[in-house]
């Protein structure tokens, strides 16, 4: 019996990252073999063994790698005789192809280490095409390997665009699909995801919604070739940037989707697009069972993203809108969703060509009033003498004042610091 160290573990140990798990591969054994040395057997669709005390994953050398029943796994035959060789070939990339013996000695029958070095993503076979998922996998690794500048190679896009094209990826379950973009949208590059996918001919497929915005001008009419698709994705990329979780990198991908809803002119107006988003959001959702939290701030995010940009003037009516906004998204009970709802705010405004380093002093400011506004409570007016249902009015007639105060001054400071001294 052989055992090899195999897949993310050796790719990630050779581009010197980080090892998070260790997966192993077993040649030349049975399970009952392992079973009789104590691993555990775990897994539904094809048994993986568990080491008796590291607990780690060893799975049996595999013949086949056919994808099962709604693709919720493997279904594969294995025994004693498969080789390690046999085994590699049928994995998804040459850099997911290297095996590492106890040794220590490298087994690379496929390139791994030199696509690993040109920074190529290559499939092994034409085995990949096994299991519709290795596209979004592919799209997914070079969204994860962007900043070390990897690329796809030509002939792996081509057998995607195949697989796309037959139309297999519709079968893939939602708990996949939704898994490996949560993983995607994790990374330092979520947009290249999208990207990647729309090459390969399977956005349109697996997101029509997002899809549905290329081709959508953008109101800006000074930068034409960016249309919504393009901007979306510059927005995702700002979002990852400013360090948004998983939620608000959802919600900036998902924040323009009714602008494909709007009536299409050569400039169009997108108006009403924050409602219109609403049921493609909801589509999206329900469809890859998107957990609760990233569809609530999603929707959120889509209702109100056209009234954060309206705030960056200063002046006291605003006061009505910012509470309006503070009260819509709940931040006075969820202040933290309400800060991812400001970042994404920003990158909405500043994920776009030409954005210099704008400044957005917006989120600042609102998180600072936020802060403040929620410290009024209702101890204060009872002391007073303030009682029942006037409590209530008393708050929010506080938290206007305030607001307007802050408003004011800010404008004071705008106007006296742009006013020409009266030396000049
Ligand atoms: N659809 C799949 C899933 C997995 N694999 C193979 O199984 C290994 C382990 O899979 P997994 O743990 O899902 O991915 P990792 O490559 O380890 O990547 P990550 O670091 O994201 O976990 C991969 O490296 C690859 O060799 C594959 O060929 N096809």
């Amino acid at each position: 019996m052989e055992i090899y160290l195999v897949g993310g573990a050796v790719r990630d140990e050779l581009l010197g990252l980080a090892v998070k798990e260790r997966d192993y591969l077993v040649v030349g054994a049975t399970p009952e073999q392992l079973l009789a040395l104590g691993y555990t057997q775990v897994g539904r669709d094809f048994p993986v063994f568990l080491h008796p005390d590291t607990r780690e994953e060893y799975a049996l050398a595999r013949t086949e790698r056919k994808s099962g029943r709604g693709y919720t796994g493997f279904i594969c035959d294995f025994g004693p005789e498969v080789s390690l060789e046999e085994d590699l070939r049928r994995r998804d990339l040459t850099i997911n192809a290297i095996a590492r013996d106890e040794q220590g000695g490298l087994h690379d029958p496929y390139g791994g280490r030199q696509d690993l070095d040109r920074r190529i993503l290559r499939h092994v076979s034409e085995a990949f095409a096994e299991d519709p998922l290795r596209v979004l996998r592919v799209a997914r690794f070079a969204a994860r390997f962007h900043h070390l500048g990897f690329t796809l190679a030509d002939e792996t896009l081509a057998l995607m665009r195949r697989m796309a094209a037959s139309g297999e990826l519709a079968a893939l379950t939602p708990e996949r699909v939704w898994k490996e973009t949560e993983k995607a949208l994790a990374t330092e590059d979520p947009q290249v995801y999208f990207e990647v996918l729309r090459r390969a001919g399977a956005l349109g497929v697996l997101f029509p919604e997002l899809e549905a915005l290329f081709g959508v001008p953008g109101p800006e009419k000074w930068h034409p070739e960016i249309d919504t698709g393009i901007h979306t994705l510059m927005v995702l990329k700002r979002a990852a940037e400013l360090g948004g979780d998983l939620c608000c990198r959802f919600a900036a991908l998902c924040h323009d989707f009714g602008k494909a809803l709007t009536p299409q002119e050569k400039w169009p107006s997108h108006h009403h697009h924050g409602e219109l988003g609403v049921a493609p959001i909801e589509a999206l959702c329900a469809r890859l069972k998107v957990p609760t939290e990233h569809r609530e701030l999603a929707l959120l995010m889509s209702r109100w993203h056209i009234l954060f940009h309206r705030l960056a003037e200063p002046c006291p009516e605003h006061a009505e809108r910012i509470l309006e906004l503070f009260n819509h998204t709940d931040a006075w009970r969820k202040p933290a969703r309400f800060a991812q709802l400001l970042i994404c705010a920003q990158a909405d405004l500043q994920g776009r060509k030409g954005f210099g380093g704008k400044p957005y002093p917006q989120r600042e400011r609102l998180w600072h009033w936020l802060g403040e506004l929620r410290q009024i409570t209702a101890q204060a007016f009872v002391e007073q003498g303030i009682k029942g249902a006037a409590i209530g009015d008393a708050i929010r007639e506080e938290r206007r004042r305030r607001l307007i105060l802050w408003l004011q001054d800010w404008a004071d400071s705008i106007h006296s610091s742009t006013a020409p001294s009266p030396s000049r």
